[in-house]
């Protein structure tokens, strides 16, 4: 339904994106994940045929949206990150407005108005001027421009930045509902966002696709990856031979603690066992004291920092 095939994007020596690949199938809500100028906003601005690449195409529903930009944008609607709503007009004046500039017959254009309005639940806020609007409202009626030409595809740039938990939260709902009729593509730099409401995950970082994978497989993927969190007190080379010994530990982290001699580590468990007892018996044995032994899972945050920080999937 959408291919995005080996998208590159330059901004002079810079490249904002670099041979990103990824397709998105009918009917899944599909998150676009990645930190501050990870280059989501490019790839979306490109899909949506807003800015162009410097190599790379996008095919939707079999039209090139560069080389049949008009057959390719009737199946798209876009929120981009910054809404281009006219605040001076009502929500029904605008929304008509958009239906024009998309091409939407006369005769059609009140009834899908009203069903785009009662969708988005707006129908008590149409004449309301939208400067008026709380930002949440602003956020609905953004996204009921994207729906006007009954799009199969919408396309929504970090759709609740700026917006309160409950207005978040609306949002979110709102977008599983959009899911029942629409592929939708959101973009997001955090990571319970997307595993809140997303089948699928496309991850990229630095201009680099990472990793993109359901949802569930990419926390069953890292299911394995058990955290072990201990103190202990004493020298930090014993500690650190000691925790040597066992080959399915590694240290992910280490920090000294305020009080004198302790140190706070984080232990990868490369095979799932249960090494705490066994942690608790050698500590003892070498006269070091542990003050905190703890396990933990991964959680999908802790996936989505790794993969990020560490650039590996
Ligand atoms: N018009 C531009 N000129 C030069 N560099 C740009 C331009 N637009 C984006 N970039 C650079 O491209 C990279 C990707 O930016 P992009 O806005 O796509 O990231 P993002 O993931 O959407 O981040 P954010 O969440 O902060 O919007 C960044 O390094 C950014 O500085």
């Amino acid at each position: 339904m959408i291919e995005v095939r080996n998208l590159t994007k330059k901004y002079g020596d810079h490249f904002a994106i670099q041979d990103i690949s990824f397709s998105l199938e009918k009917g899944k809500i599909y998150g676009l994940l990645g930190p501050n100028g990870a280059g989501k906003s490019t790839t979306m601005n490109i899909m949506t045929g807003y800015i162009a690449a410097t190599s790379g195409e996008v095919i939707i529903e079999g039209h090139d949206i560069f080389k049949e930009a008009e057959e390719a944008k009737k199946h798209i609607g876009y929120l981009p990150e910054i809404p281009p709503l006219y605040m001076d007009m009502t929500v029904w004046e605008y929304l008509f407005t958009v239906a024009d500039l998309k091409g939407v017959p006369k005769s059609e254009r009140k009834s899908m108005i009203g069903d785009v309005m009662e969708k988005v639940m707006l129908t008590n806020m149409k004449d309301r001027l939208i400067k008026n609007l709380s930002k949440g409202y602003k956020q609905r009626v953004g996204i009921a421009q994207t729906l006007i030409g009954n799009p199969d595809i919408i396309i929504l740039d970090e759709p609740t930045v700026g917006l309160d938990p409950k207005q978040i939260i609306e949002i979110r709902t709102l977008i599983k509902r959009l899911g029942e009729d629409h592929t939708v593509l959101i973009s997001s730099h955090i990571l319970s966002e997307i595993g809140a409401v997303c089948d699928h995950v496309v991850i990229i970082n630095k201009g680099h696709l990472v990793v993109s994978d359901s949802t569930e497989n990419l926390e069953k993927l890292f299911k394995g990856q058990d955290i072990l969190c201990l103190s202990a007190q004493g020298e930090l080379e014993k500690i650190q031979n000691i925790l040597r010994e066992f080959p399915a530990l590694s240290i992910a982290d280490m920090k000294e603690a305020e009080e004198a001699e302790t140190y706070r580590f984080q232990l990868k468990v490369q095979d799932q066992a249960d090494y705490r007892k066994q942690l608790f018996f050698r500590f003892a044995e070498a006269g070091i004291p542990l003050l905190e032994i703890s396990r933990a899972g991964m959680s999908l945050e802790d996936i989505f920092l790794e993969i990020t920080e560490e650039g590996r999937a």
